[in-house]
């Protein structure tokens, strides 16, 4: 397979579509709700995890088998059911509807592939095999995870805070850039451990009092 393009998608308040309600279709459907997706979810059956959020209001279920008309108006599609000649018919409309399609036990008929994600607040790591081995991107993933630890999502909000304060602030983009390099230098997160996350800290702090001066 030739190379993949990464991007990142905002699904906030788009309709996605997700086709199957077994436990692949699950793990897909729970990561769309966590990006804010409107998950249309058509399965005659349902996992246990799956009627939970049913229940909570955050699925529209339609119980039933697949039909056509469930692709109208739908920005993305999941097919995961158990059917293999279903999960490609899919795919096929989907193809001609232009609409971004992902078949779970089809690689080749995915336009896109779902990574191993890590998130910590708005910094997403997400790791791709290009489907040679989802375990390995899984076990690559669980080490990651241990590098990255929860306190990052803290450290990009503010980093983020201090950015746009330096956009407001300072007019000449090589000053801007100077700013920013003085707060994160070359090998910044080298062997990163609570100490350094406190001296980075506080020159966020710092640069931030001195913009506000
Ligand atoms: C192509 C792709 C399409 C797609 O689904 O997007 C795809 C396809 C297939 N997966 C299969 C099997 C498994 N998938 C997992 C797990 C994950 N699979 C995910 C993504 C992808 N899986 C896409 C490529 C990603 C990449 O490599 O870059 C992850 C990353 C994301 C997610 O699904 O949310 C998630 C880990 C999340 C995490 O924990 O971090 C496990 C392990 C487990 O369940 O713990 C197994 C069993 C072990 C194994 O086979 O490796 C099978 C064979 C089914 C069979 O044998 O019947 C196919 C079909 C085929 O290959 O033909
Ligand atoms: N991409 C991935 O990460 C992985 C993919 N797989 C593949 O995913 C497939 C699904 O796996 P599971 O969720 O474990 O299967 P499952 O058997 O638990 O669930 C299948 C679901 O599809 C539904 N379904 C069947 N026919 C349907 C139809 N016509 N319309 C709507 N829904 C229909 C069933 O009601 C059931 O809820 C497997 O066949 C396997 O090849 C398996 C593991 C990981």
């Amino acid at each position: 397979m030739i190379g993949l393009y990464p991007a990142v998608l905002k699904l906030e308040g788009r309709c996605c579509l997700v086709v199957g309600g077994g436990s692949v279709a699950a793990r897909k459907t729970i990561s769309l709700l966590e990006c804010g997706a409107q998950v249309r979810l058509v399965s005659p059956e349902l996992t246990e995890e799956l009627q939970r959020e049913v229940q909570k209001g955050k699925i529209t279920h339609i119980k039933r088998i697949f039909e056509k008309v469930d692709l109208d108006g739908v920005y993305l599609v999941i097919c995961a059911t158990d059917n293999t000649e279903l999960n490609s018919q899919i795919a096929e409309y989907c193809e001609a509807l232009h609409i971004p399609v992902n078949v779970v036990d089809n690689p080749e008929l995915s336009s896109f592939f779902v990574p191993s994600m890590i998130k910590r607040g708005p910094l997403c790591i997400s790791i791709t095999t290009g489907g040679n081995s989802p375990l390995f991107a899984r076990r690559l993933r669980e080490e990651l995870e241990k590098l990255i630890g929860p306190e990052y999502a803290e450290l990009v909000v503010s980093l983020g805070q201090v950015r746009r304060l330096i956009r407001e602030q300072v007019d000449d983009p090589a000053r801007r850039r100077k700013f920013l390099e003085e707060i994160l230098p070359p090998g910044t997160l080298a062997d990163f451990d609570e100490e350094k996350m406190e001296v980075l800290r506080k020159q966020v702090k710092a640069c931030i009092s001195s913009l506000l001066e």
